[in-house]
């Protein structure tokens, strides 16, 4: 991966945005370090020697954020960390708490939600009105069967209905499981169904680019191919109409409103939600985390690199299948109200989202760093139309965001606006390359590793390297890893997503670097996910709808973002039928994969091919020939003695030649 090296030597990188010293004094971090320091006996001089401690004295640090945020505990734990393995690690045995309990504290007069959806529809909701409507749909949930340990599952738009649906089925000790509804029915299904749940929660429907949406012909697929639901409760989101047998959700929260608000304590590691993450085989993978991990991960992550509380407004720009929305609600923990939006964010124009930061004086937008670049490339200027006064901090994920991005955040929204470029991910739903309220942002760079977040970028051999681009692997367990994936009973499936290449080592799957100030810069996948915008489909999905269309006999889908590119395309290639022609297939599988998966996994370029290079076992080359395109000489990307028909690797390399430059061999 040397290839991919892009060093910058220390001292040499440019300082975009610095601390102001007051702001820092003033910051949750800052409290955190004094607390440390005076009720534990614990200084630390800067960022980087707590951030040392915080990896290496595990217990300390988790059993410090639960001390200082005041989890509540319903049964105490034993101690913080039993076995400090990977996989297997035990955080805060015994204990029990619920997620929705924290979520909803605060005064009742307090703005919890505010909402906005593309069509000009809001709303806002107090955490006194957030509250009675959990109350009622938890009695609701209740009454048509939901109890510890069910899972309720719904697909709905980032709303206050999917917002008070979650903490509903959260606050029951029951699992939580979101789509969006733009993805397609064959997605969604293959999610759903095997979680098997006992409530499904859908829109009648949805507005996307001015345009209207009917979701109720895929919830009746949902309804005839999963035969655990009880029932389901449909909103109605944009008067579409009913569905014969479903509950209205208007009349679940009428026929239960002015219940009690409840909360079941559940175990430390009760599963709380299931997200998903597919790779090149099977179905999608439902990551499980729970409620203990998810609480003071998000405490640590929004209150102190965040620097989130009352008062502030969070943003982020998601859809409720991109683990950013599970995230964005946890603004709820730390008492800040949470902006929601719903729809196209370039409709009528990009400038929508901006008109929100301004209109609801949000203190931190979020956004994915594809929606930064097209705001570059369109030449917005949104600090010059837009009173942005209210905005200290523009989060950014999904993708890593370019130089060039930090440059047009720093002129176009501000020099005082923090960039949290940030990186993590569905696997552990949150970020551990972040930014700190203490810390710098340099040029192109996320400015640190998290607390109690052990990053390390890895060799080939399986040694930290700094300054170089190697593996992302985590080398300390962490509360928010996942329980367990749903359905892998024996771990096995767990074991060999993230610790089959380093004994005891989480390896992540992205390529990152690690500068001497501490710093990171990362360079996206390493592995084989299609993640646009921040939805991940694996390959598998993508090649059973490709390879259903009549004329393609096989195919390889590459995601090149994430490969030493900037701004990668995801590129299909097709091996035909005799007689099939690509110009005729192409609308057909562009149609296709747009209604069955969703309208961000459409490839940029089909490319036809003889062959798809496949190893001796017929597994497709995906990541060698993504590591082809990304420029790593052919020998070090893969073995041709362990192809099945090395020969079939030539285009590739062709490709590779002509777009890096290189000569011919
Ligand atoms: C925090 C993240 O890492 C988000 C993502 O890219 O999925």
């Amino acid at each position: 991966m040397t290839e991919m090296r892009a060093g910058t030597a220390a001292g040499e990188a440019e300082v975009l945005w610095r601390p102001d010293p007051d702001r820092v004094a003033g910051s949750r971090m800052a409290a955190f370090r004094s607390w440390l320091s005076t009720d534990k006996g614990l200084g630390f001089a800067d960022y980087e020697s707590l951030r040392a401690w915080s990896t290496s004295d595990l217990e300390g640090f988790w059993g410090a954020v639960a001390e200082f945020f005041d989890v509540t505990f319903h049964d105490a734990p034993s101690r913080v960390l039993e076995a400090p393995v990977m996989p297997g690690a035990s955080w805060f045995p015994g204990a029990t708490l619920n997620y929705a309990e924290h979520a909803l504290k605060g005064p009742d007069e307090a703005l919890a939600v505010v909402f906005h959806r593309e069509d000009g529809v809001s709303s806002e909701l107090t955490r006194g009105e957030l509250r009675a409507r959990v109350a009622a749909v938890r009695a609701g949930f209740a009454s048509l069967g939901v109890g510890v340990g069910d899972r309720v599952v719904a697909l709905v738009p980032n709303s206050p209905e999917a917002l008070v649906a979650f903490l509903a089925a959260a606050s029951l000790g029951a699992t939580w499981s979101s789509c969006s509804p733009d993805f397609g029915a064959r997605a969604v299904v293959d999610r759903f169904a095997q979680v098997e749940p006992t409530v499904l929660v859908a829109v009648d429907g949805y507005r996307y680019n001015g345009r209207a949406f009917d979701v109720r012909p895929t919830v009746e697929r949902l309804r005839s191919e999963i035969p655990s639901l009880r029932a389901t409760v449909l909103v109605d989101y944009v008067g579409g109409g009913t569905l014969p047998g479903v509950v209205a959700w208007d009349s679940l929260l009428a026929e239960h409103a002015g219940a009690p608000l409840e909360f079941t304590p559940v175990p430390f590691a009760h599963p709380l939600w299931v997200l998903y993450s597919s790779g090149t085989t099977g179905l999608p993978k439902g990551i499980v985390q729970g409620h203990g991990g998810i609480v003071v991960e998000h405490l640590k992550m929004l209150a102190l690199h965040s620097d989130l509380g009352p008062g502030d407004r969070f943003f982020w720009f998601t859809t409720t299948g991109w683990m950013m929305w599970n995230f964005l609600v946890s603004g709820l923990l730390v008492g800040s109200t949470v902006v929601l939006f719903d729809g196209s964010p370039a409709h009528p124009d990009l400038d929508v989202l901006w008109d929100l930061a301004e209109r609801d004086r949000v203190t931190y937008f979020g956004t994915s760093a594809p929606y930064i670049q097209s705001c570059l490339k369109e030449g917005l200027e949104p600090a010059a139309r837009h009173d942005l006064s209210a905005l200290r901090a523009v989060g950014s994920t999904g993708a890593p965001l370019t130089p060039e991005g930090f440059r047009w955040v720093a002129s176009a929204i501000g020099p005082d606006v923090q960039i949290a470029s940030v990186s993590g991910g569905t696997d552990l739903c949150t970020a551990f390359v972040a930014a700190a309220p203490d810390l710098p942002v340099w040029l192109g760079e996320l400015s640190c590793r998290a607390l109690g977040a052990a990053v390390e970028s890895y060799s080939e051999a399986g040694e930290p390297v700094v300054d170089e681009v190697g593996e992302l692997v985590i080398t300390a367990p962490m509360p928010s890893m996942p329980v367990f994936f749903w359905g892998d009973e024996d771990g096995s499936k767990l074991h060999d997503a993230y610790f089959s290449t380093f004994d005891g080592v989480w390896r992540h799957g992205d390529w990152i670097r690690i500068t001497p100030r501490g710093s990171a810069v990362i360079y996206g996948r390493s592995d084989s996910t299609l993640n646009r915008g921040g939805v991940r489909m694996g390959t598998s999905e993508f090649y059973r709808v490709v390879e259903g269309v009549p004329g393609i006999a096989d195919s390889l889908v590459i995601d090149t973002s994430g490969a030493g590119r900037t701004n990668g395309e995801l590129l299909c290639f097709l091996v035909l039928e005799e007689g099939a022609d690509l110009a005729e297939v192409e609308p057909v599988l562009r149609r296709d994969l747009r209604v069955n998966l969703s309208p961000r996994h459409v490839p940029d370029r089909f490319v036809a091919v003889d062959e798809v290079p496949r190893t001796l076992n017929g597994k497709k080359c995906e990541v060698p020939v993504k590591k082809i395109l990304a420029g790593t000489p052919p020998e070090r990307a893969v073995s041709r003695d362990a192809l099945r028909n090395p020969a079939s690797l030539d285009p590739f390399l062709t490709m590779a030649r002509d777009e890096h430059h290189q000569p011919a061999p």
